[in-house]
């Protein structure tokens, strides 16, 4: 059977690649900036109980570092768990709100075009 190294494709861009470009362009993108540290719930009240898995950019950052992710899917997930955190805390038309709907469709159609 193949083994799962062999699966690495030298030179082409692997799954490893593809969600590093896509988390720098979330990192830059000037609506990130809800985004892009782990929310204080000391200066946010309600959201330690009301968001049981807190997510955030810098956090993502972090566990590619640590080689915590082993798929473009697990990375997707926690990427997804910003945007859902976001939707479940603030209304839809507050700031925060409106940048993570505005985050959440760049990072779909980014992630669409990288797989193209
Ligand atoms: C994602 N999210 C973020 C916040 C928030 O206030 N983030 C701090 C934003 N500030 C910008 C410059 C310093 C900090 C509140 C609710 C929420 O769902």
């Amino acid at each position: 059977p193949v083994s799962k190294k062999a699966k690495m494709r030298d030179g082409g861009t692997d799954e490893l690649d593809v969600c590093q470009q896509l988390l720098g362009e979330l990192e830059t993108h000037q609506d990130a900036w809800p985004f892009l540290k782990p929310v204080n719930p000391k200066s946010v009240p309600g959201y330690k109980k009301v968001v049981k898995k807190p997510m955030d950019l810098s956090t993502i950052r972090e566990k590619i570092a640590n080689k915590q992710y082993s798929c473009l899917e697990s990375f997707t997930d926690d990427v997804n768990l910003v945007f859902d955190n976001c939707e479940r805390f603030n209304e839809d038309d507050s700031e925060i709100g409106k940048a993570g709907h505005i985050m959440r469709r760049f990072f779909n159609k980014r992630r669409a075009e990288l797989l193209k």
